[in-house]
């Protein structure tokens, strides 16, 4: 776990000394956009035009955030045009690895890379900041498109568009204000909750976020026991943006980051929601338990510092979700 400074990699766990033992997550900074013609999106620079084979993701099987681009991808049947590099589950002092020695991580196909810091050097040789996934990498101008995965996602969902993305708007005109309000919510709380749980280095800072993370998932399991999905029985971003850390939370958030008030599965409404997304269409294939427990239980020697991966709990998200209840789903454009 470390840092580039001015392009110089050093190995540094997170500074939580002047922040009363709370998490700070830094914000992203290549925030420019791909566009069906090249123009420029909401932030960044334009010049980068959607085309099949040009961009290429590179994730971590482990990571919420980078998991959000590989579902969207998967649902806009994007896979033949964006290419992916998966790094190795364990994070330690030299942050992200492209090594292949783990079942399904795939080294760099692109530049035979060792580590992620290289990519973020070879886009800016003086780059200061932290070295995260999911990057959206433009193989024609050989930068960092983003590195910003509530971007990255709504890219995939309206700029490949002219490509054959499979139809569907996870972010609908008509349905951005409620959308936006609730990823506000599940964000703070619930995404980086669980983070903010885990890395506290004060009980204050834990109890804290603690607090706040049950008290949002109550809210939303309230939520999603009058409708199918976070905003009504449209499936949008909001929900995937949800799920991702649904899917990590009983076999690793409640245990290592110590989020054990209560699990997924003692909340009918949410694990049935789990189970619902979990079984779209190509949706499994973007879980990989092996790199999600490998990753939380080995790369964190703050936390756990034997790195012993717990046994976990059983589980079962392909069995029948009972959702129907609400109405069929529905999807903006589709
Ligand atoms: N805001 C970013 C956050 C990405 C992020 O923090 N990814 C984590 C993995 S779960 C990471 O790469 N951390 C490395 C580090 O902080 O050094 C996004 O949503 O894309």
């Amino acid at each position: 776990m470390g840092l580039l400074v001015d392009g110089n990699w050093q190995d540094k766990w997170y500074d939580t000394s002047s922040t009363g033992g709370r998490f700070k997550r830094s914000e992203s900074q290549f925030r420019n956009w791909v566009t069906a013609d090249g123009s420029a999106g909401p932030s960044g620079e334009g010049g980068f035009a959607a085309a099949s084979g040009r961009y290429h993701l590179y994730v971590s099987y482990a990571c919420p955030w980078a998991h959000r681009a590989l579902v969207m991808r998967a649902l806009k049947g994007l896979q033949a045009h964006i290419g992916v590099s998966v790094v190795h589950p364990l994070m330690l002092e030299n942050g992200w690895e492209l090594r292949d020695d783990f079942e399904a991580a795939t080294g760099d196909s692109l530049y035979g890379f060792d580590k992620l810091y290289e990519l973020y050097l070879r886009a800016d040789s003086h780059y200061s900041g932290r070295v995260t996934v999911p990057v959206l990498w433009d193989t024609q101008r050989e930068t960092i498109v983003s590195n910003e995965s509530a971007d990255i996602i709504r890219m995939l969902n309206t700029g490949f568009d002219g490509l054959d993305a499979t139809p569907g708007d996870y972010y609908p005109e008509s349905l951005r204000a409620e959308i936006d309000a609730v990823n506000e919510r599940v964000y703070d709380s619930v995404n980086n909750g669980v983070y903010k749980a885990g890395f506290a280095s004060s009980q204050e800072a834990y109890d804290e976020a603690v607090s706040g993370l049950f008290a949002a998932l109550d809210e939303l399991e309230e939520r999603l026991g009058r409708q199918r999905y976070l905003v009504g029985n449209t499936l949008t971003e909001a929900d995937i943006r949800l799920w991702t850390t649904l899917v990590r939370f009983d076999p690793v958030y409640v245990t290592h980051f110590k989020c054990d008030r209560k699990r997924i599965a003692d909340y009918p409404n949410l694990l049935g929601f789990l189970k619902d997304l979990y079984q779209l269409p190509g949706v499994a294939q973007t879980v990989d338990m092996a790199h999600i427990r490998h990753h939380y239980f080995r790369s964190h020697p703050t936390v756990n510092p034997h790195g012993i991966i717990s046994v976990g709990p059983r589980l079962d998200w392909g069995s029948p979700h009972g959702r129907e209840k609400f109405g069929a789903r529905e999807v903006c454009g589709a």
